[in-house]
């Protein structure tokens, strides 16, 4: 590695025909003794905007509204948004990351009030906001959430008394479409009213937040108890709590529902928080969390009804979280589409189904379980990465239709209407 070593050389050099910081303990303990004070804190002028820097060997360390981060140097290079290094009108990098060296280090560095300075060995310059910094560094994204959420049971989201949108107000308002969005984002299900009871309305609901996902069910469906498909769905039984398509590689983000009929008696929906269910794994049994969200899982839907033939197989762990922050963002959880266990040994088998009884205990605490009797008109949308649903068994004719919507596009629309998603 002597191309690290001469750069070390090199910006030891650097540093001391300009009088400025080294990190001479990196590699020379000995010098750590002779000269102590040689990690010098550069501050700013102005003492009151509580900045200071300071250039070490492999990073670059900066602490400012109370937060020290840390940057790697090529990263400080390849984040440059002068005009030649990123296009602010694409918001797309110019720069080839490829070709900044893997030992770059900064000439200079020069602070003013709110903008650092580096000047690059070729002689570029970056400038980077210190507000920008803080907010793009690491130590600044651990400690945010990427999407705020209220985790509810039955008492929490009834006491919310979360309003629904009108269908006209969805439609035709971006009010009524934002607000539709931030309680969805909050709570991972909600409601539209007035909706005339037909599949093209439902359609059109689907349409103004999202591009509506095509599965093996179609776009749009439009289910009875008829078997017509081989899957309990298409049944009158009950079905117990679960997300959908748990076999795709990417379960669908969010599953929209309208009872378009029923003459009969039960079908009542179930509702369940799979996120406050699992925030009360993390607090009794974090252990227990930790596994369901390590251990890989198969999911599976086989079909031979008819003309129907399927065979989707999805693999992920119960509880996906972003590995930054430990944030959940998305739950697998279907006992019925469950697959084989193959993919870990008979001991963490063991360990993971202690884990999973543990979260199922949660996921069935009747507290914890809204019902709802879905009837025309009204609109039920369901983030399937957290709420799971299902349903009591029912006697009669009981129609719904509704539809898969893909979660990029819902957020992406979230998004454009200035919420945080
Ligand atoms: C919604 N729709 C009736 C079209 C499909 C139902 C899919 C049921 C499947 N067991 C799953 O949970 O994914
Ligand atoms: O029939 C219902 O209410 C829901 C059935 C179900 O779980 C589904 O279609 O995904
Ligand atoms: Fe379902």
């Amino acid at each position: 590695m002597w191309c690290h070593r001469l750069s070390h050389l090199q910006s030891k050099l650097q540093n001391l025909l300009r009088g400025g910081v080294t990190y001479w303990a990196f590699q020379q303990p000995s010098f750590k003794s002779l000269f102590p004070l040689a990690i010098q804190w550069h501050h700013t002028a102005s003492k009151s905007l509580n900045c200071s820097w300071q250039q070490h060997e492999d990073h670059f360390e900066l602490q400012y509204a109370n937060t020290v981060m840390r940057f790697d140097y090529v990263w400080l290079r390849d984040h440059c948004r002068s005009a030649s290094c990123y296009n602010s009108k694409t918001h797309q990098r110019s720069l080839d990351t490829a070709s900044v060296d893997l030992c770059i280090k900064p000439k200079t560095i020069r602070l003013d009030e709110t903008t650092l300075f580096f000047t690059w060995p070729d002689g570029h310059v970056t400038k980077y906001d210190l507000d920008w910094l803080v907010r793009n560094s690491y130590e600044g994204q651990k400690q945010k959430v990427i999407q705020p959420r209220i985790l509810w049971n039955a008492e929490i989201y009834q006491q919310a008394q979360v309003p629904s949108v009108d269908f006209q107000s969805f439609l035709e308002t971006n009010e009524g479409l934002k607000n539709f969005l931030q309680n969805f984002l909050l709570y991972g299900i909600a409601f539209v009213e007035n909706v005339p009871p037909t599949q093209e309305h439902t359609e059109k609901l689907a349409e103004r937040i999202s591009l509506i996902r095509e599965t093996i069910y179609g776009r749009m469906w439009y289910f009875t108890s008829d078997f017509s498909r081989g899957d309990t769905a298409y049944t009158k039984l009950a079905l117990d709590r679960h997300t959908d398509t748990t076999y795709f590689q990417e379960p669908c983000g969010i599953q929209v529902f309208h009872c378009l009929k029923h003459e009969g008696t039960g079908g009542r929906t179930l509702l369940v928080d799979g996120f406050y269910a699992a925030e009360q794994v993390l607090q009794k049994a974090p252990e227990e969390f930790e596994l369901l969200t390590k251990v890989p899982l198969k999911h599976e839907y086989i079909e031979n009804v008819g003309e129907c033939h399927n065979h989707m197989i999805g693999v992920g762990p119960v509880l996906n979280i972003y590995p930054w922050n430990k944030e959940l963002y998305l739950i697998r959880y279907n006992n019925y589409d469950r697959a084989v266990i193959n993919t870990v040994p008979y001991d963490v088998v063991h360990r993971w189904y202690t884990a999973h009884r543990t979260l199922t205990i949660e996921l069935r605490r009747p507290e914890n379980e809204f019902w709802v009797k879905l009837k025309p008109g009204r609109v039920l949308f369901i983030d399937n990465w957290r709420v799971l649903h299902g349903r009591e068994s029912f006697t009669g004719y009981r129609q719904l239709c509704g539809c898969y919507l893909t979660r990029d596009d819902v957020l992406n629309t979230a998004r454009l209407l200035g919420l945080q998603a």
